[in-house]
C-alpha cells in the first residue's frame, strides 16, 4: 500500500535516479574495503602507525591525544613528515628553552603554548627514532645508555650505538633525537674522532652555523671531579658546540662524577629527561629554581647558590649585619666515603674484599700458588703467608697496565672519610683468612702450607691504589710490625711529602714506570700536572731514606723499553738497593687501556733490556737473581755481594730485632744469602726445587701471564 502510495507520488524518472544512487554507494563501499585488505596484506609496514601508537598509549596509560583517522604511509614518508613538523626554531644553547623545542619554536621557548599544543607536539617525538650514542672505555656510559634505552623501548622507536662506530658526516643530516651518554678522557679515548670533528665543524668559518639544525639532543657526561678543572670537559664542549651548530637542546647537560654518586646523578637526569620527552608539562619547571635541574649540573648549582646568596644579602640591607648565607647556613660537611655503592659492586666483582670505606684485600695469585708453588721476590720463604692489601683503594695515577681496570677512585690527596688503622688491620686479616678457607678444596693445595697460611707473616701493601695516601699509614705499618708481620710497600712516586713522612718498612718500592716525562705521562697518566717534578723529588727522597729500597720497573713493549740512558740517570738519583725489572702482566686489559699481548715482552726481551741497563750502570750494580716464570729479574747493588755471595734475601727475625732495639740500622743489617736456585743464570731460573709445579689441564699451555699491580 505504501509502495503504491510512493509510486503514485514520484515519477518514473525520479525512482530510477534513486536506484542509481543506491547502487553507486554499494560499489564504492565494496571497492574501498577490498583495497584496504590488499594494502595490509602486501606490506605490513604500511599499516597505520598512528593507530598502533594510540593503542600503545592506551595500554601504558599515557595521556591521550586527539585520535586521527588511520593514514597509510611508508616509514620514510612518516619520517619526512615528522622532520617538517619538528623543524621548529632556535632553542639552542641558551638555558631558557623548554623541553619540547619542536613545532612552535619561539612560543615553546617562552612556555606560552596552550595546554593542548605541547602535548601533541611531544607525542610526535615519541613516535620518532631516538638514538642513544655512548662513548665509553670502562663501560659505565654503556651501562647508563642501556638503562635509558630500556626505559624508551616500549614508548618509542629507539636505538643505541657506540659513538665510535658512527660516521661523522651522518650527523649533518641527523634528524633523530640524539642522546649522548659520554665519558671524559684526557688521554686517547672513545670520543676522540667525534670530538675533533665537532670542534672542527664548529670553528670552520665555511660551515653553516645552523649545520645541525635538524638535530635535537641531550648530553650526559661522565667524569671524575678528581680531575679538577678538566672535569667533564669533553661532554661540556660537545653540549656547547652542538647547540652552537644549531642543534636543539631538549634537556640541559647532566654530569655524573665518578668520585661522587654517578649512578644517582644519572638516574635523576634520566628521570627528568624522560619526563620532559613524554610529559611536557614538567618542562616548564626547568629553570634555575628547579631542584632536578641543578642537582646534577654543578655550574648551575653554584649559579643558584650565588643567586640565593645575593637575595639573602639584599634581604638584610635594613641595617642588620650582612652575613653570607654560606657562612650562616651551610652545615659542616662530613667527608664522603671513598667507595661508592657502584664501585663496591665493581671491585667485589673483580675479587676484592672491600674493607671499611677505603681499603681492600685480595688473595694474590702468588699466595694462592705458593700453597702449591710460586714466587715473589723478597718474600723468599713463606709466600703463602702473605697478606695482600691496601689501605687506600684510591690512587693518583691511571697506569695503562693497572690491573684494577681503572674502576677504583682517583684522587690527588685523601679527601674521604678516614677509617681507623686497627679496624682496617683486623678486618683485612678476617677477610684474608675467609678467602684462604675457601681454597680448601682447590687441587694441588699442600696441607702443611694451607695450615700455615692462617698465620700471616708478610703484608704486601701493593694491591692497588696508593697506600701512602692513607693518613694513618705509619700507624698501620706499626700494627703489622708489632705482630712481626713484615711490610712491603709500593708507592707510585707522586706524593713526596707523604713519602718523606713514611716510617721504616721492611722493603720500600717505588714504581719507575718510565724514564722520560713524555713516556711517564703516556704510561702512568697521572692526575698531577707537575707529575714529573713530583716523581723526581720522590727519587731524591728515596736516596735519603736509609732503608731497603727497590725501583720497580714494569716493562711495556712500545711504551718504556727504550731510553736506557735516562733510566741510568734515574738510578743515579734514587740510588736504590735493588732494581726489579719485570715484563708487564697481561690481565685482559681493554676498557681504559689499549694494551694487548703484543705489549707483553718475552722473558728473553726482559733479559736483553736488563743486560743493556746493567752495562750502562757500571760496576755499582749487577744482575743477581731471576724468576723466569714471572718474567722478573733482579739487579742489585754490589754491596749485597758479601764474600762473593749474593745476599738479596731478608732475615726477618733480624729485621724485627733491629726495629725493636730502636737503634739505627741499614738494609745491609738484615740480609740473608740468596739460594743457588734463585741466582741469575741458574738452571732452575728461580724455581724452588722444593716446590712442585701443579698444572691445571686447561691452563698448562696458556701463556697469558697474570700477576702485577703497581
Ligand atoms: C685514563 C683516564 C683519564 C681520565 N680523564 C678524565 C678527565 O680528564 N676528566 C674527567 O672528568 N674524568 C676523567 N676520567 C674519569 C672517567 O671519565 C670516569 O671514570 C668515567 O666514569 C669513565 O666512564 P666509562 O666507564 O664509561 O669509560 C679519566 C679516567 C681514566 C681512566
Ligand atoms: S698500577 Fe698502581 S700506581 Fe698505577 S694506577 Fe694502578 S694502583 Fe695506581
Amino acid at each position: 500500500m505504501l509502495l503504491g502510495y510512493f509510486l503514485s507520488l514520484w515519477s518514473d524518472y525520479q525512482v530510477l535516479f534513486c536506484c542509481f544512487m543506491l547502487a553507486g554507494v554499494v560499489v564504492l563501499y565494496i571497492s574501498k574495503h577490498k583495497k584496504t585488505r590488499l594494502a595490509n596484506k602486501s606490506n605490513g609496514l604500511e599499516q597505520t602507525i598512528e593507530a598502533e601508537y594510540i593503542d600503545k598509549k592506551v595500554v601504558q596509560g599515557l595521556p591521550t591525544v586527539k585520535e586521527k583517522k588511520p593514514v597509510k604511509s611508508s616509514p620514510k614518508r612518516i619520517k619526512s613528515r615528522l622532520v617538517k613538523k619538528t623543524s621548529g626554531q632556535a632553542c639552542n644553547g641558551s638555558g631558557e628553552q623548554a623541553a619540547c623545542c619542536s613545532g612552535n619554536g619561539e612560543a615553546c621557548c617562552k612556555n606560552e603554548l596552550s595546554e593542548e599544543s605541547p602535548c601533541t607536539i611531544t607525542k610526535e617525538l615519541t613516535r620518532e627514532l631516538i638514538k642513544i650514542f655512548y662513548g665509553t672505555q670502562t663501560r659505565t656510559a654503556k651501562y647508563f645508555a642501556q638503562q635509558l634505552y630500556e626505559s624508551f623501548l616500549d614508548r618509542c622507536e629507539c636505538s643505541m650505538m657506540d659513538i665510535i662506530n658512527y660516521e661523522t658526516e651522518d650527523f649533518l643530516s641527523e634528524s633523530a633525537i640524539c642522546i649522548f651518554i659520554i665519558s671524559t678522557y684526557n688521554v686517547e679515548g672513545p670520543l676522540d674522532w667525534f670530538y675533533k670533528w665537532l670542534e672542527d665543524t664548529r670553528y670552520d668559518f665555511r660551515v653553516d652555523k645552523q649545520a645541525l639544525s635538524k638535530m635535537r639532543f641531550a648530553v650526559f657526561g661522565l667524569g671524575d671531579s678528581a680531575y679538577g678543572e678538566q672535569f667533564c670537559t669533553q661532554p661540556r664542549n660537545i653540549d656547547k658546540w652542538l647547540g652552537q651548530l644549531g642543534a636543539k637542546r631538549l634537556y640541559p647537560l647532566g654530569e655524573g662524577d665518578k668520585g661522587s654518586d654517578q649512578e644517582k646523578s644519572f638516574e635523576s637526569w634520566q628521570l627528568s629527561l624522560v619526563n620532559v620527552l613524554f610529559d611536557p608539562s614538567s618542562a616548564t619547571n626547568i629553570d634555575l629554581n628547579n631542584q632536578i635541574y641543578d642537582s646534577f649540573t654543578p655550574k648551575l648549582q653554584s649559579a643558584r647558590k650565588s643567586k640565593e646568596e645575593e637575595e639573602f644579602v639584599n634581604k638584610n640591607r635594613n641595617g642588620q649585619p650582612k652575613r653570607s648565607l654560606i657562612e650562616q647556613e651551610t652545615p659542616i660537611k662530613e667527608p664522603k666515603e671513598m667507595v661508592t655503592p657502584m664501585l663496591r659492586k665493581s671491585l667485589t666483582k673483580q675479587g676484592y674484599k672491600v674493607v671499611g670505606s677505603h681499603s681492600g684485600v685480595k688473595i694474590c695469585r702468588w699466595t694462592k700458588s705458593a700453597q702449591s708453588d710460586g714466587f715473589h721476590f723478597g718474600l723468599n720463604t713463606v709466600r703463602h703467608r702473605c697478606l695482600e692489601t691496601t689501605p687506600s683503594l684510591a690512587c693518583s695515577n691511571k697506569c695503562v697496565f693497572c690491573w684494577r681496570h681503572h674502576t677504583n677512585p682517583v684522587g690527588k690527596e685523601f679527601i674521604w672519610k678516614v677509617d681507623p688503622p686497627e679496624m682496617i688491620f683486623s678486618e683485612c686479616l678476617d677477610n684474608h683468612y675467609k678467602m684462604i678457607k675457601q681454597m680448601k678444596g682447590v687441587p694441588g693445595i699442600r696441607a702443611d702450607r694451607f695450615q700455615e697460611a692462617f698465620n700471616v707473616r708478610h703484608c704486601a701493601l701493593s694491591l692497588v691504589g696508593e697506600p701512602i695516601l692513607y693518613p694513618h699509614i705509619n700507624e698501620f705499618v706499626k700494627l703489622l710490625h708489632d705482630k712481626h708481620i713484615s711490610s712491603f710497600l709500593v708507592c707510585n712516586a707522586q706524593h713526596p711529602s707523604r713519602l718523606r713522612a713514611l716510617d721504616k718498612v721492611t722493603q720500600l718500592y717505588v714504581s719507575v714506570d718510565a724514564s722520560t716525562k713524555e713516556s711517564l705521562k703516556k704510561i702512568d697518566r697521572p692526575l698531577f700536572k707537575d707529575f714529573w717534578e713530583r716523581f723526581l723529588e720522590c727519587l731524591d727522597i728515596l736516596s735519603q731514606k736509609g732503608q731497603r729500597t727497590v725501583y720497580r720497573l714494569t716493562l711495556v713493549k712500545d711504551y718504556n723499553t727504550e731510553e736506557i740512558a735516562n733510566y741510568v740517570e734515574l738510578v743515579g738519583r734514587g740510588k736504590p738497593d735493588f732494581i726489579e725489572v719485570k715484563g708487564v702482566t697481561y690481565c685482559g686489559y681493554g676498557g681504559a687501556s689499549k694494551l694487548t699481548m703484543a705489549n707483553v715482552p718475552y722473558h728473553s726481551e726482559v733479559i736483553s733490556f736488563v743486560d743493556q741497563l746493567n752495562k750502562n750502570l757500571g760496576e755499582t750494580y749487577e744482575v743477581a737473581a731471576e724468576h723466569s716464570h714471572s718474567c722478573s729479574i733482579l739487579i742489585a747493588n754490589s754491596k749485597f755481594k758479601i764474600n762473593n755471595q749474593w745476599h738479596t734475601w731478608i732475615d726477618y727475625d733480624k729485621f724485627f730485632e733491629l726495629l725493636e732495639s730502636g737503634e739505627h740500622f741499614t738494609s745491609l743489617d738484615y740480609v740473608a744469602p740468596t739460594p743457588d736456585w734463585a741466582l741469575f743464570g741458574s738452571p732452575e731460573a728461580g724455581f724452588n726445587p722444593e716446590d712442585q709445579r701443579f698444572y691445571r689441564k686447561s691452563k698448562k699451555n696458556n701463556n697469558s701471564v697474570k700477576n702485577g699491580g703497581c
